[in-house]
């Protein structure tokens, strides 16, 4: 203790006698500029360098700033005595900064990196057009000079790239839509859907999730082979299967927000243009019932591309009819079909990066074949009828069941005859969840009546009976309108396809598997 003292005694001793000299040497008007030069002479020779990053750049935010903070928030959680902590709006995460004047330590590649925050009070309101905060706060890296070059290529974007994922992980989803003469507007998007909650086959849930993850993560494998980062699904099936929970899975799965486009309220291609400039990437652009969104049979068929009329009812009820110009031009009358491949396909399908096109139908005869073709939609996915291996998910849903139940036999020998929605077997477990076993009784029923009512209408229409058809014609139109032949006339259509357990799960691009 007694040589702390005489050491700080020293130094105190060492400085007094610099300033005496600094006093006496230099008059008071160069005093000034022999405390910079003697600044700068230390700097010159000092093994390190500095550089500063500041919360706002002239008057705008420095989103470097940002990413430290975020990044910094990551280990300082663990190794801070005293740290702030905000919640920014929309998160339901915590994060963690430095105080003012702390420091950390941070190593990369075996060099060694020290940040420190400073925060100082801002000297009057400078002229700017918007309020500047009291507080000047900026981050300081210091670094030894022989590694800045390291610093500057790469450790600084390791840092951004950092810290996008933890604000992605923070921060909750955000479901955006669009109104008329409005840009997105957006809430946050907290649906509960996840694949491991998605009733369908294991197999081909497993290659979904597997091709969204080789999407996620193929940064390098578009750029080399110069396509744009982007991927289409197009999900069709009757109504109830899960498509719309399938949107909710993948978004949650990749941690990507949801870009709900209402093409009603959309009125011409350069709006279409403008709202798809205005999506951030790591998203998804999704268009519901896309056949009703958008009248795409009534076009002229004079091949795809250019020269394409598309008809499209808006929401007035009026129908709008203009020729579409080469490339999808419409004149700014109105939307078409070629506007809309545009959207996904063409050049400005590229601005941004990391985006994936989601179109549902519950009819996909009624879709033009150019929406279909080769590329267009990379995946094309049946959600159908609920099978064994699904209803085995929503049993450990909605009951809890991990193992084998009593009736399990029953389920499996009728729940592919009764051709049943997962939406409809959710309902009758929903009713009855506080009771397992009643749960599973009243289901078999219920399975059993509609397997037999299914066996005896098509045993009725194979003997001729067209009004027992039309009847049950008519009851699927109104219930689930799922045409016999769609995965047949499907099969004729695609490239390379799979059929499995009723799921149908197309590949456009077999270069990502
Ligand atoms: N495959 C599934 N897995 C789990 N739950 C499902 C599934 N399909 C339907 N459901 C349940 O049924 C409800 C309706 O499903 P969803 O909205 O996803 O169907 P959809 O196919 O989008 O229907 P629509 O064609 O009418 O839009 C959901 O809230 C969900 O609880
Ligand atoms: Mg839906």
């Amino acid at each position: 203790m007694k040589d702390v003292w005489t050491t700080m005694a020293s130094i105190m001793g060492v400085w007094a006698f610099f300033q005496t000299l600094l006093h006496t040497v230099f008059p008071p008007e160069l005093r000034f500029a022999a405390l910079k030069f003697l600044h700068r002479l230390t700097t010159y020779f000092s093994s390190y360098c500095y550089y500063d990053i500041t919360e706002v750049d002239g008057v705008n935010t420095n989103e470097l700033y940002n990413a430290v903070q975020l990044y910094l928030s990551s280990f300082a959680s663990i190794s801070g005595t005293r740290l702030s902590l905000t919640r920014g709006l929309n998160s339901s995460a915590i994060t963690f900064g430095l105080s003012n004047n702390d420091r950390l330590i941070d190593f990369y590649k075996g060099i060694t990196v020290e940040w420190e925050h400073i925060v100082t009070q801002r000297q009057g309101q400078t002229f700017s057009w918007r309020p500047l905060p009291d507080e000047k706060r900026g981050f300081t890296l210091r670094v030894r000079k022989n590694n800045k070059h390291l610093v500057l290529n790469s450790y600084l974007d390791f840092v951004m790239e950092k810290a996008n994922g933890l604000r992605r992980r923070s921060q909750d989803r955000l479901l955006y839509t669009n109104s008329r003469g409005h840009p997105w507007e957006s809430v946050p998007f907290k649906h509960p859907s996840t694949f491991d909650t998605l009733a369908m086959d294991p197999l081909k849930k497993a290659e979904i999730m597997a091709d969204l993850r080789d999407f996620a993560d193929g940064k390098i494998f578009y750029q080399k082979t110069g396509r744009a980062w982007k991927r289409g699904y197009l999900l069709y099936g009757p109504p109830g299967t899960g498509k719309s929970s399938m949107i909710a899975a993948m978004a949650n799965y990749l941690g990507y927000d949801i870009y709900d486009l209402e093409l009603s309220e959309v009125n011409t291609n350069s709006e279409l243009r403008k709202l798809l400039m205005k999506t951030s990437s790591k998203s998804i652009i999704v268009i519901e019932d896309i056949d009703c969104s958008i009248n795409l049979t009534n076009r002229n068929r004079n091949g795809y591309g250019g020269g394409n009329t598309c008809t499209r009812s808006n929401s007035y009820g009026v129908s709008a009819s203009t020729p579409a110009a080469n490339g999808g031009d419409d004149g700014g009358n109105t939307i078409t079909l070629s506007g809309l491949l545009n959207f996904t396909d063409g050049l400005w399908s590229c601005c941004g990066s990391e985006r994936i096109f989601v179109f549902t139908t519950n009819h996909i005869e009624k879709l033009d074949p150019a929406l279909l073709r080769s590329g267009r939609m990379d995946m094309h996915i049946n959600m159908s009828y609920c099978n064994f291996p699904a209803l085995k998910i929503l049993l450990r849903n909605y009951l809890g069941y991990d193992e084998e139940c009593d009736l399990e036999k029953e389920l499996e020998e009728f729940v592919g005859a009764a051709e049943m929605t997962p939406a409809d077997i959710s309902e009758v477990l929903i009713k009855h969840r506080r009771d397992k076993n009643k749960a599973v009784g009243e289901l078999v029923e219920v399975l059993k009546l509609t397997a037999d009512e299914r066996k005896r209408v098509k045993s009725t229409v194979g003997n001729g009976s067209h009004e027992v058809e039309d009847e049950e014609q008519e009851k699927r139109a109104l219930d689930s309108p799922k045409e016999e032949n769609e995965n047949d006339e499907l099969q004729e259509n695609c490239h390379d396809c799979e059929e499995k357990d009723g799921y149908h799960v197309e590949h456009e691009d077999e270069e990502i598997k």
